[in-house]
């Protein structure tokens, strides 16, 4: 099943809307979106609305894979990015980046 929305805690919201974070690392079950697709986005927390995003591509990535390329595009440095990975999918190897781009409002 395709996703039909996207949830982002709060405090990255602000580093989404900048274009400052441009991918997002997630589990299998929040993998599934598609090149091109357009999904509202919200807050993990309350459930508020505060952009829309569209697909760039979805693709695999191990955890130990992951680079400061990974890591600059989440706005972080990789030892940050890999805290927060451990703190959200504690245990989890294998992770989907899906790159996207935020649509004007
Ligand atoms: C339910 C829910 O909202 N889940 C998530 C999951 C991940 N992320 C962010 O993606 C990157 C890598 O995981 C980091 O920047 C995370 O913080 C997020 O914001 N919200």
């Amino acid at each position: 099943m395709l996703l039909t929305k996207i949830t982002f805690f709060e405090r990255f919201e602000h580093d989404i809307l900048s274009g400052s974070k441009t991918i997002t690392l997630r589990d299998e079950a929040e993998s599934h979106v598609i090149a091109g697709q357009i999904l509202p986005v919200s807050t993990f927390e309350t459930d508020r609305w505060f952009c829309d995003i569209q697909i760039i591509d979805v693709t695999p990535v191990k955890l130990t894979e992951l680079t400061k390329v990974h890591a600059k595009q989440e706005n972080m440095t990789l030892p940050q990015l890999r805290d927060v990975i451990a703190e959200i999918y504690p245990g989890l190897e294998q992770l989907f980046m899906i790159r996207f781009r935020i649509l004007p409002q």
